[in-house]
């Protein structure tokens, strides 16, 4: 299919349903939706509208039930397991809404993991997984393991881990639903730090604060896309009104 260059990934159709306690739930129903390269877009709705299935769907962590993904013009939702995976650690970054840090391995191995299974190299991995570490704040603690350190710190160990083998897409989920509000806000500098250097980012977020800083927000019901904002068409809107906009569109009160 030929695409508009700047586009990164296009959903046509996406529909996932699951089979549960013998009956089907469908979680994402025929989504269609383009993510431009560079572009922050988030995505927001009520609890258990589909936004983790989305992102799952979306990123190839899990299988779309049916409907088209395709990445930088390649169509990947026909790729066998193995081919996805490498696809996934080569391409693809992904902040879990559980964080997911192995237990039983430092930080610095936590982060420099993914590195290895992109065949970065082990000095590279090493120079990469350092040079993050230093950015998110956390190189005194590389050697404890992620039940020795604060969520905060486990949160931005867990971007460091999304962001090693530099991913063109980043998926985060939740990000700062368990932080405080100072770490919060440090986990979304360094998101838009990294748009700002030219990654795609997809967040899911309950927080009108954090969806101010994006492009454009999606807004998820039942599975379904309910809406788009793009704040592009507001340039003349501080933060303030960008947050007044976004409560008026997701409550649907003006
Ligand atoms: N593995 C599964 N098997 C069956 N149903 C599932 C499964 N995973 C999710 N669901 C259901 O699919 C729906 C969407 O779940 P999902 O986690 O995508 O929602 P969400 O919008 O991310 O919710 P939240 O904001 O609470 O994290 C929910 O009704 C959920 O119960």
């Amino acid at each position: 299919m030929p695409l508009n260059p700047s586009v990164i990934l296009k959903a046509v159709h996406l529909c996932k349903t699951y089979a549960a306690g013998g009956e089907q739930f469908h979680a994402v129903r025929n989504v269609s939706l383009d993510i431009r390269e560079g572009e922050f877009t988030v995505i927001m709705g009520d609890s258990g509208s589909g936004k983790s299935t989305l992102l799952y769907v979306l990123s190839g962590m899990d299988a779309p039930t049916s409907g088209e993904i395709h990445f930088e013009g390649e169509r990947i939702d026909r790729y066998k397991e193995k081919k996805m995976a490498a696809f996934r650690s080569r391409k693809i970054g992904y902040v879990y809404q559980s964080i997911n840090l192995v237990p039983d391995l430092t930080l610095f191995e936590n982060i420099a993991l993914p590195g290895y299974i992109a065949g970065l190299g082990k000095a590279e991995t090493e120079k990469r997984a350092a040079e993050l570490m230093n950015e998110m704040e956390i190189s005194p603690l590389r050697r404890r393991l992620p039940s020795q350190v604060s969520g905060g710190q486990q949160q931005r160990a867990a971007i460091a881990r999304a962001l090693i083998h530099s991913p063109s897409l980043l998926f985060a989920d939740e990000p700062t639903g368990s932080l405080n509000h100072e770490h919060g806000v440090a986990v979304l500098d360094i998101l838009t730090a990294c748009n700002r250097r030219g990654q795609s980012v997809v967040m899911v977020t309950h927080d009108i604060k954090a969806a101010a800083r994006a492009d454009r927000l999606i807004l998820i019901r039942d599975g379904r896309i309910g809406g788009e904002l793009h704040f592009g068409e507001f340039p003349e809107a501080n933060a303030a009104q960008r947050e007044e906009m976004i409560f008026a569109f997701v409550t649907g009160k003006e």
